[in-house]
């Protein structure tokens, strides 16, 4: 299920975004002593960062990590945790503690077992994600071409991350796969543009996850993603 969300400005829905997500980080910390969130990276959460890095919450208790990561280092512009780092841990943000997705060396099954054991310690079960979503209709590192796709979305495995190659994207990821994302209590998706709005439209008109893989979400029938939208 999903509940759209449309601003009249990208600086109002990054603004009223911000508000929400700390509220609600506030209230779980309240109810659980902490909290983890994941973010998506890309060009449309910049702004929600700057907005979300000023709110004043307890962030000494919140846990931030992604949906997704490049397998690049941290001081590649490309890099999602660089983008984080840059953008969100700063301000009043910059208590909170980063998860990050990147281990050094290689993404190899070694690596990937690792940061499994690690994300089960100390980040699952998610309790907020916020999700993009590309013009293909992947969302974190869910992309339809890649051939670990059956894998990521499986709905029978254990919440947790994959090594995924995508085809029409460069470099190697690291991604949560469905259950670990879909699992959180709060499931956003933050799209800007005309563009995305009729990729959204299309997403919606087919339940079809292998070939968009965000109607997984959409489409769920017990959980409700909040898709917050403006021009
Ligand atoms: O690592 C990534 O790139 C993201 O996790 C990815 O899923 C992103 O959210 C979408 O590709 C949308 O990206 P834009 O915001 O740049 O359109």
């Amino acid at each position: 299920m999903y509940h759209k969300q449309i601003f009249k400005s990208r600086a109002e829905l990054d603004q009223a975004f911000a508000t929400q997500v700390a509220s609600q980080l506030q209230t779980v910390i309240d109810a659980n002593g902490k909290a983890s969130i994941a973010f998506s990276g890309g060009s449309t959460p910049k702004g929600f960062f700057a907005a979300l890095s000023n709110q004043d919450i307890a962030w000494d208790k919140v846990t931030v990590t992604l949906a997704d990561e490049r397998w690049v280092d941290f001081d590649d512009s490309n890099s999602n945790t660089r983008l984080l780092s840059e953008n969100l841990l700063t301000n009043n943000a910059a208590k909170a503690t980063l998860f990050p997705l990147k281990l050094d060396g290689e993404l190899n099954e070694r690596a990937v077992v690792k940061l499994n054991e690690l994300a089960g310690n100390d980040v699952l079960p998610l309790d907020i994600v916020i999700l993009g979503m590309g013009e293909d209709g992947h969302t974190a590192s869910l992309f339809p071409c890649s051939k670990e796709i059956r894998e990521g979305l499986d709905q029978g495995a254990a919440p947790g991350l994959l090594k995924v190659v995508p085809g029409s994207a460069p470099f190697d990821r690291i991604s949560f796969n469905f259950n670990a994302l879909v699992q959180a209590s709060h499931l956003y998706l933050h799209l800007v543009g005309e563009s995305k709005m009729q990729v959204l439209d299309q997403a919606i008109a087919n339940e079809n996850s292998m070939e968009m893989p965000i109607r997984a979400f959409l489409h769920h029938t017990s959980k409700t993603i909040d898709v917050f939208w403006a021009e």
